[in-house]
């Protein structure tokens, strides 16, 4: 939470007249597309990534794969439908430079990718990205033969000095910080000459849907993967050297990005689907169906999509949010709004996410007259009857989105610079007063 000073205007958060009732079809998924972006980029041969995010997270990733050498042209798919990116593998070179924003997964996913390369690759970013933990895939890759210059700090900005080549092998982490250093070095993995073992040793590993993300995804790609979940041992997963194959994916809407509209159903006992909802995924945001039932919801899955009614009602909730802990902003804020006390735990690594989302929930929230208490590892949250205000956001887009929320039910909520939601759902302001004209 360092950054509170920004120029953008505050955009007045649109009320509820009523009961919402809207379809809202939300864009892919940035984890899905940035794992495909990756995995194409480190094929054998050329692959389609459909329907992918354009958001920013999505594009530093494809400038960063360009800069290294990688084709990724816009077109339509092989089929003729849907607008796609073209993925063209090359000889991955430097010198280049990857700036990676804020994004977690550009600055994991990539560094590996850069050992890869011929030549050196310098990666940068946004302030906050120089505070967010990657000392765990710096330390792995050198153990694992990379040269990465970083001047003793073990964290951005630094150098990795690809060869070419990567030894790999085995290689413990402490992924307790994010699981996202598991994730980076599996990606990458079957080009490394002696794949990889990793095993996490430390505290709780956070977010295992994702690392079951990438398994799947790796799997689909051609990679022989072992997992603790396929008969391994536990916190160990091995990737076998080998070909990726070249995929024609179709990428799944992006689950926690439909979380806001959601909970917008739930909060004003509205109702709102969700088209091309996956069956199965690994996606988090498809816990949000216990979670938003549990709060008071009721959740059909049907040909349409996922529909979500709201009861008029939302109840409060104790819940370990350790493997959905991007989903926590979102749940905060319909907390905020229960008729009784709420207790989200098992996310104190939030606090080194876009920004130190306790504290930010806890100061924003309160900031419009809620009661929110930071615990150990989570949030204690007492609803109160909340007034508006300047929900603050720091350059965090589910900052941005909760505060909405707020704002659909709370008179007089302005959301300072909505404009940050771009990191992963530019049209954010656009559908949201979509899903309000469709009823008021
Ligand atoms: O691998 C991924 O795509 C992600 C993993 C999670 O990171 P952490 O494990 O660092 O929380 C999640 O919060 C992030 O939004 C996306
Ligand atoms: C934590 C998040 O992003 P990142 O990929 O930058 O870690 C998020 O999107 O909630």
């Amino acid at each position: 939470m360092t950054d509170e000073s920004t120029n953008s205007t505050n955009w007045s958060a649109p009320q509820a007249t009523g009961p919402v009732d809207a379809t809202v079809t939300v864009p892919g998924s940035k984890s899905v597309t940035n794992r495909g972006l990756v995995l194409a980029a480190l094929a054998s041969e050329s692959g389609w990534l459909r329907r992918p995010l354009r958001s920013r997270d999505t594009l530093l990733m494809a400038e960063a794969l360009r800069g290294m050498g990688v084709g990724i042209e816009e077109g339509v798919g092989p089929d003729g439908g849907g607008e796609a990116w073209r993925i063209i593998p090359a000889g991955l070179r430097g010198p280049a430079t990857v700036d990676v924003g804020n994004a977690g997964t550009v600055m994991r996913f990539l560094p590996p990718v850069a050992a890869l390369a011929d030549g050196p690759i310098r990666f940068d970013g946004d302030p906050r990205s120089y505070e967010r933990p990657l000392h765990g895939v710096i330390d792995a890759l050198r153990a694992l033969g990379a040269r990465i210059d970083d001047e003793g700090r073990g964290a951005l900005p630094m150098t990795v000095h690809g060869t070419g080549s990567l030894d790999g092998g085995r290689v413990e982490i402490d992924a307790s910080s994010s699981s996202q250093f598991v994730s980076a070095l599996l990606l990458s993995a079957p080009r490394f000459n002696q794949g990889v073992e990793v095993r996490h040793v430390g505290g709780t590993l956070p977010s295992m849907p994702h690392i079951r993300m990438t398994v799947d995804m790796l799997r689909a790609a051609g990679a022989q993967v072992d997992t603790p979940e396929s008969g391994g041992e536990a916190n160990v997963w091995r990737v076998t050297p080998g070909a990726l194959l070249g995929r024609d994916l179709v990428v799944e809407p992006d689950l926690s990005n439909a979380q806001p509209f959601l909970a917008a159903a739930l909060v004003t006992g509205g109702r709102v689907t969700i088209p091309d909802w996956p069956a199965r995924t690994t996606q988090p945001g498809d816990a949000l169906r216990d979670i938003f039932t549990a709060m008071g919801g009721s959740c059909e899955l049907t040909e349409a999509g996922l529909t979500l009614t709201g009861s008029g009602r939302i109840h409060g909730i104790d819940v370990d949010l350790g493997d959905v802990g991007e989903l926590t902003p979102g749940i905060a804020a319909v907390a905020a709004l229960a008729d009784s006390e709420s207790v989200l735990r098992g996310v104190a690594h939030l606090r080194l996410h876009e920004t130190d989302r306790l504290a930010a929930l806890t100061k924003e929230i309160n900031g419009l007259g809620g009661d929110v208490e930071e615990t150990a590892d989570g949030l204690r949250i007492r609803p109160r009857t909340l007034h508006g205000g300047v929900f603050h956001t720091y350059e965090d887009h589910r900052l941005a989105t909760a505060g909405a929320l707020l704002g659909l039910v709370v008179p007089g909520v302005e959301v300072e610079n909505v404009e940050t939601t771009a990191k992963t759902l530019p049209d954010f302001p656009a559908l949201w007063h979509g899903m309000l004209g469709a009823r008021d």
